[in-house]
């Protein structure tokens, strides 16, 4: 049975739809302490986590069973997604789900900051009437400087619009067209700082972005300005943003994230000018229904029907799928490659060639690295850990792509170095039938690229294959199909035999003593065959 731990608050839907159809054992540990996630978590196949679980590489390790991590939210900077990648874990995530909820807890904190709602709250409770003390500013016609205008980001500029605000951001990855449909004026990073009259940082934090709002940055704010933060804590240099604070050089801020969560004994929390919530940015009903659905429905679909969505670390996202009916076809091509070669592998190139050739062909590349890596590694090669391993093991991985395919609609080609010899396959998928494979080096075949193979290249001279059958019908091995391939008459000539039965190492030892025979090897897919693809 599937073993799925949920270790943070999950909705009451998603955690309803993960039991539905008992296909998967669910345990809920929320706010289960780390060193207690560390020991259990090598019984689990999957783990669902809000922003409270850090999977650190010792959870990673730890989960020797671990296929799947999926973050019911935005912000996966709590996974160490470079070690879950390393190990062939998928983490994925509900990029959308939330979106909403944190732009309106923005608004909201862009609001209760401009009109002093926390402090006039607590001083009327506490029987004052002060009215002027609380006066505060209109939203209207005031510079909103957005920092980060993906989705949260580019909701807050529709609703800051509305509220007659003039808007400038910055962003380094948004295109200018983007920005121009939402109001947004781009400028650098320091002008948007300087302008504002409110800055609303929505970046993803990434080793980039650590402290992006540094000492310097906050210096350079208007003394009447505020900032406000609902994305990451570790955006904004707090102890400067501290500092700034209680000298009163800006007016104020609203934070909802921080550094460190909770904020215990953070200084920020003494500060009369700041408003704090407690990452409360998602946490709304809507949002946390929708997380946890989508979610349960991503996990479960990945764990019963292996296939993929919202993929954080696997090179599926904006595939066409052109690409699908070759991915089967470039593994079995890597693994049919790399059995021609006896010497370490340092070099791979994957060639797509014809229509494949204008569509982002990277996952053909890692499937033929899949397939090349499940010959060599025992470290069960997936899309996830392909290209990591080739790299530990020093094999240069190259792609390029060739608009004329000659005959052939689409084709792939797989070529292997290593330190003696350079050897190359070539195949493709006919519409609504098996991969195919076209060609091994120098010679050009037709043949289903599945099953056990019997490679036998020779001199062209009569009779060899009459003396490969009687071998091989001697051994009680029946010969499936053939494809036979020559380039001049009487010169080189290669035969692949497809058998019902492997070819023992022990006959391929004593076929390739016998007199006209240059190689002969034996090609193993079955293994393949079996295998459960991913859908996507
Ligand atoms: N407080 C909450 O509960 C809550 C809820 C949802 C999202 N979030 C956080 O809000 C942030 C935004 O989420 P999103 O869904 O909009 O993500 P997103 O990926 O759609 O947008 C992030 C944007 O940041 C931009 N960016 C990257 N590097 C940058 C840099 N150096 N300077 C400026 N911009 C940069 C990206 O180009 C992108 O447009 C994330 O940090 C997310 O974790 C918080
Ligand atoms: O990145 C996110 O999705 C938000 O920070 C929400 O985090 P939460 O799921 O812990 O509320």
């Amino acid at each position: 049975m599937i073993k799925l731990l949920v270790s943070d608050e999950l909705s009451k839907e998603g955690l309803d739809m993960l039991r539905k159809g008992g296909a998967v054992e669910v345990d809920a540990k929320p706010n289960i302490p780390h060193d207690e996630l560390v020991k259990i978590i090598g019984d689990y196949d999957a783990l669902v986590i809000r922003s409270g679980t850090k999977v650190t590489e010792d959870v990673i390790e730890a989960g020797k069973k671990l296929k799947v991590v999926g973050r019911a939210g935005v912000g996966v900077d709590n996974v160490d997604v470079n070690a879950a990648t390393k190990k062939g874990i998928l983490v994925m995530n509900t990029p959308a789900a939330n979106i909403i909820s944190a732009a309106e807890h923005t608004m909201a904190m862009m609001l209760s900051l401009a009109r002093n709602v926390v402090p006039a709250n607590v001083s009327l409770k506490a029987g004052e009437w002060k009215r002027s003390k609380f006066t505060g500013i209109e939203l209207n016609g005031k510079t909103l400087g957005i920092i980060g205008i993906g989705r949260v980001g580019g909701e807050v500029a529709k609703r800051s619009k509305s509220f007659g605000m003039k808007l400038i951001g910055y962003d380094p990855y948004i295109s200018p067209e983007v920005a121009v449909k939402l109001g947004v004026r781009l400028m650098s990073l320091e002008e948007v700082v300087e302008q504002a009259d409110i800055i609303t940082i929505h970046a993803a934090l990434t080793p980039g972005t650590f402290h992006l709002i540094n000492k310097d940055l906050i210096s350079k704010m208007k003394p009447t300005a505020m900032i406000l933060n609902v994305a990451r804590g570790e955006l904004i240099d707090s102890q400067a943003l501290y500092d700034t604070l209680k000298e009163k050089k800006i007016a104020g801020a609203a934070i909802d994230v921080f550094e460190q969560e909770p904020p215990t004994g953070s200084p920020l929390l003494t500060l009369d000018n700041i408003v704090v919530t407690p990452h409360l940015g998602a946490s709304t009903k809507e949002a946390q229904e929708k997380v946890s659905v989508e979610m349960a429905e991503a996990v479960m679909s990945f764990l019963v029907d292996h296939k993929i969505k919202n993929a954080i670390n696997a090179p599926v996202r904006g595939m066409d799928p052109k690409v699908l009916p070759f991915i089967s076809v470039a593994e079995r091509l890597g693994a049919f490659a790399v059995q021609l070669v006896d010497a370490p592998v340092s070099k791979i190139n994957v060639t797509v060639y014809g229509d494949l050739a204008s569509v982002d062909t990277k996952m053909i590349t890692v499937s033929a690295l899949m397939g090349v890596l499940s010959n060599l590694s025992t470290e069960s090669p997936n899309i996830i850990n392909a290209s990591y391993i080739a790299k530990e093991k020093g094999i240069q991985v190259m792609e390029s792509k060739v608009e004329d395919s000659k005959r052939y609609v689409n084709m792939i080609s797989v070529s292997i170095e290593s330190e003696n010899c350079k050897r190359e396959v070539r195949g493709t998928a006919f519409p609504e039938s098996e991969p195919r494979l076209l060609g091994i080096d120098d010679f050009d075949l037709d043949i289903p690229l599945e099953g056990d193979f019997l490679l036998s290249a020779h001199a062209d001279v009569p009779g060899i294959i009459g003396r490969v059958g009687a071998i091989l019908g001697d051994k009680g091995i029946n010969i499936a199909r053939m494809g036979l391939g020559r380039k001049d008459k009487g010169g080189n000539a290669l035969l692949l035999i497809s058998v019902d039965t492997p070819v023992s190492l022990d006959l391929i030892k004593e076929m390739n003593q016998v007199k006209d025979f240059k190689e002969v090897r034996t090609i193993k897919l079955s293994g393949l065959d079996s295998r459960e693809y991913l859908q996507f």
